[in-house]
């Protein structure tokens, strides 16, 4: 099978888009991971399926694989490439577009200044909504909880950490750390997203925090391993960030890929807003050995 792609990134994070708008390509998990296989395929951290619009309300659906084939609810960086992808294409005259996705809709404008805006929702923190499973811990500590302790099976490195689980429609758990770059980022990653308290694993996000208005954030992605940039991590680490009273409400967000802005007025119903770049980098076929 021969299927044209088009190569995105923001702010480092890198998608390979597919047009299904004309129609099902009918690809499968092992498709998915191919064209995300940096030596026998194209090579990204996500792949994006922008569909037709699935009901009234929305302009598009859009549809995100982790580069480990599974299929995920949510994409900060994703959501302004698709925008991007969208509108440069000419499948959209709309410069402010509402899109479906598996976490519900979200609202990407293209701004004046090349960059794009999101409206990516208001952030969930009830454990058993992230999903975060929080059995057996004491109840007093429950009814205060905003951090909670994650055992780590790496006793020598670190027994345990504290996380804040926060939702942005996917599940992400964000560590304070004192330096970034020193985080052991590879190996403890992996532990948090997969901790069992994690039901659906998670996003592990490690945040140093620089001043009231600028972070540095590195995250180890479920199903992707470390990217240069999630925005979506970089929202739920603002979101920590302003609930622990370290962070004020606009928050620069230093990435290893690039530079996200994150907004969010500090309520339960206020939605996280999130600026940054969207970029095409080029456009190919491929095709997709009949084997997998
Ligand atoms: N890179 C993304 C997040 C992609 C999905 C994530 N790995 C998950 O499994 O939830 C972003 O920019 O938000």
């Amino acid at each position: 099978m021969q299927i044209r792609f088009t190569k995105m990134q923001g702010a480092g994070n890198d998608f390979v888009v597919l047009d299904e708008t004309q129609g099902r390509l009918g690809l499968t998990p092992a498709h998915y991971r191919f064209l995300a296989d940096r030596h026998f395929g194209v090579g990204a951290d996500q792949i994006l399926t922008v569909r037709p619009a699935p009901t009234d309300g929305v302009d598009f659906e859009y549809v995100i694989h982790n580069a480990d084939g599974g299929e995920v609810e949510q994409c900060g960086n994703g959501a302004r490439c698709f925008a991007r992808f969208v509108h440069d294409k000419g499948l959209t005259a709309k410069t402010e577009i509402r899109v479906q996705t598996q976490a519900g809709v979200i609202a990407p404008r293209l701004t004046d200044d090349g960059r794009v805006t999101v409206n990516m929702g208001a952030p969930v923190l009830e454990p058993a909504r992230v999903p975060f499973d929080a059995s057996g811990l004491p109840e007093q500590r429950k009814a205060q909880a905003l951090t909670w302790p994650l055992e780590l099976q790496a006793p020598a490195l670190q027994p345990q950490v504290e996380v804040v689980a926060v939702s942005m429609g996917n599940p992400h758990a964000v560590q304070l750390v004192a330096d970034v770059e020193a985080a052991p980022v590879a190996v403890v990653g992996p532990l948090i997203e997969n901790h069992v308290r994690f039901t659906q694993r998670v996003n592990a996000g490690f945040m140093q925090v620089l001043s009231r208005q600028a972070i540095k954030l590195r995250v180890y992605e479920r199903g992707a391993g470390e990217t240069l940039a999630c925005g979506t991590g970089a929202c739920a680490a603002v979101v920590a960030g302003i609930l622990l009273g370290v962070l004020d409400h606009r928050v620069d967000v230093h990435t290893r890929g690039g530079l996200l802005t994150i907004e969010w007025a500090g309520g339960a119903q206020d939605a996280v807003m999130m600026t940054g770049p969207a970029t095409t980098v080029f456009e190919g076929q491929i095709h997709i050995p009949e084997e997998l």
